[in-house]
């Protein structure tokens, strides 16, 4: 698949995101048919060291299960130990030009963009996607920054070139077409799915959702 396509319904998760038990979040979330996964374990109560590992291996191995390409945020060793397709890194972690030299070719390295500039540089460097964000106001990340809402998409969507785009921050369905319609080419988001009643019927009203604005 076109790794564009793969952002349309990418969810993002760690065991501190969730009510229940992770993996069943997880198992849910690819029932209801999300085209790509981050592992993101960080922050208040989150595993670390052997559990993160193992953790990491578990979700990765249900990814395979489903055909999702499971991707790592920030830990790059840890992606390469689980036999992840990929890895996100934002401004303050590795570079890509770094990871692009030890890790395998078709490698995924996503990176973080707030505005123009940052998303430009992502571009030059190599990113293969870009997540921009926040879009709208988070409680999951301490440290987001300021929202750049809808303008702050098609912004950058204006001045990179045909680099995919995902949208992050605060995204609830009701936003999906706007997003799509301003120029990302799919949403990401962790607590609309992670805090659902049910995983996998917020993941599959999202999708459908995307799937009447991209064709
Ligand atoms: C798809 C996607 N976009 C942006 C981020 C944020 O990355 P970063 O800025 O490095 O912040 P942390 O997630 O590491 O706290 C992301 N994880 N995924
Ligand atoms: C990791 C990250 N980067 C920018 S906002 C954000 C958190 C997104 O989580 P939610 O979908 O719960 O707002
Ligand atoms: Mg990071």
């Amino acid at each position: 698949m076109e790794l564009k396509n793969n952002l349309r319904t990418y969810f993002i998760m760690g065991s501190n995101n969730c009510k229940g038990d992770p993996l069943d979040v997880l198992e849910a979330a690819l029932k209801g048919g999300i085209s790509l996964f981050q592992f993101r374990e960080k922050g208040e109560d989150a595993e670390i060291g052997k559990e993160k590992k193992d953790l990491a291996f578990q979700m990765k191995q249900l990814c395979t299960k489903y055909n999702v390409p499971f991707i790592v945020n920030d830990d790059v060793s840890l992606a390469l130990d689980v036999g992840a397709d990929g890895v996100h890194v934002g401004q303050e972690d590795e570079s890509v030009s770094t990871i692009k030299k030890y890790s395998p070719v078709d490698f995924i390295v996503g990176v973080s963009a707030t505005n123009v500039d940052e998303a430009i540089q992502a571009e030059k460097d190599g990113a293969d996607y870009i997540g921009i964000g926040p879009i709208y106001q988070t409680s999951t990340k301490a440290d987001a920054k300021t929202p750049i809402g809808l303008d702050g998409i098609s912004q950058i969507r204006e001045y990179v070139g045909g680099i995919p785009l995902v949208a992050i921050g605060g995204i609830k369905p009701e936003h999906v077409r706007d997003i799509i319609e301003s120029g990302a080419d799919g949403v990401s988001f962790i607590t609309a799915v992670s805090q659902a009643g049910s995983p996998e019927n917020a993941v599959i009203e999202i999708k459908k959702l995307v799937d009447s604005v991209v064709y």
